[in-house]
């Protein structure tokens, strides 16, 4: 559905975003990851024909942003990070608004608007100026003039940017009802967001694409932590003898923490080993794959980037 290669935009001699190259599905929710400045709302606005690209391509739908950005923005709804609503408006003339913006035939402006306030559940503040609104409802009046249209793609930066706890929930239920009949690409980095909606995350590290993996092999476990009656020696006996250099560390008496290297199925690992100790007459306490989580992922690229970076110096 959405093709972008080799994607590039310069300010002067710096590169925000430098040759990116990923490809989204219908249906994904993608979340788009990357510290402060990494290049996530210049992606975004690049593929919602707001700027254009020093270099590479955009396709959505086979068609190029370069020739036809005005079809292609049909079929996006687009939250920009700081939206330029009107302060004066109450929401239903705000909203009527952007459905003339968007070419909404006149005859279908009502069912249009009134679509979008029950998505985003605006009824009770309709008629309020958008000025009194509170943070949370503010972002929703942007989340309901991004999808007036009915859009096939929505692109959403930072949904929950200022939102207090109550308020973050209720956007994240809400994009992913959104979700079930659009493909959405939303930029935070708030892992706990991504984890609570994505499918799958693209990681910029200063403007170059870092990762682009589907949430579930990202979190993969590395590790299997195991707390059992059985020696150390004893264990990685019976690990040697199946897989060879596979070695346990030994955390405490009991406790156990052995690697998983990448063509070992976690889970299959844990049921062998389990069904070992058990033939062994060992007792298990606890045996269960360490899940990755985001924020190691994370860490894990700028350390990787740091080493290469002090190895380039070296050399
Ligand atoms: N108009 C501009 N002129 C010069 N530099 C710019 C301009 N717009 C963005 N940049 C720079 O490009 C880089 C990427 O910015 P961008 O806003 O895309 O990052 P971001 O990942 O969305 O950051 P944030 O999480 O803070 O919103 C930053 O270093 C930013 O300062």
């Amino acid at each position: 559905m959405i093709h972008v290669k080799n994607l590039s935009r310069r300010y002067g001699d710096f590169a925000a975003v430098d040759k990116v190259t990923f490809a989204i599905n219908s249906g994904e929710i993608v979340g788009l990851l990357g510290h402060n400045g990494a290049g996530k709302t210049t992606i975004m606005k690049m593929i919602t024909g707001f700027l254009e690209p020093s270099e590479g391509s955009i396709e959505i739908n086979n068609l190029s942003i370069n020739q036809h950005a005005k079809e292609i923005q049909q079929y996006i709804g687009y939250l920009p990070e700081n939206l330029p609503v009107y302060p004066e408006l109450n929401v239903l003339d705000y909203l009527f608004y952007c459905a003339q913006v968007r070419n909404i035939p006149a005859d279908k402006q009502q069912d249009a608007v009134a679509g979008a306030v029950r998505k985003t559940e605006l009824a009770e503040k309709a008629m309020h100026p958008i000025s009194t609104l509170s943070r949370g409802f503010k972002q929703r009046v942007g989340v309901a003039q991004a999808l007036i249209h009915n859009p096939k793609i929505l692109i959403l930066d930072e949904p929950t940017n200022g939102l207090d706890p109550h308020q973050t929930q209720q956007m994240r239920n809400l994009v992913r009802s959104l979700a079930t009949h659009a493909t959405v690409i939303i930029s935070t980095h708030i892992m706990q967001e991504v984890d609570a909606l994505c499918d799958r995350v693209l990681i910029l590290d200063n403007g170059q694409l870092a990762i682009d993996q589907t949430l579930a092999s990202l979190r993969r476990s590395d590790t299997l932590a195991l707390s059992s009656s059985i020696s150390g020696d004893k264990l990685n006996a019976i690990l040697g003898e199946k897989y060879g250099a596979l070695t346990a560390q030994q955390i405490t008496a009991d406790e156990y923490r052995i690697p998983l290297p990448e063509t070992l199925d976690d889970r299959l690992f844990a049921s062998w080993l389990a069904e070992q100790l058990i033939q062994s007459g060992e007792k298990i306490y606890a045996i269960n794959p360490l899940l990755r989580d985001l924020e190691t992922v994370f860490r894990g690229i700028h350390q990787q980037k740091r080493h290469q970076g002090d190895k380039t110096h070296a050399a």
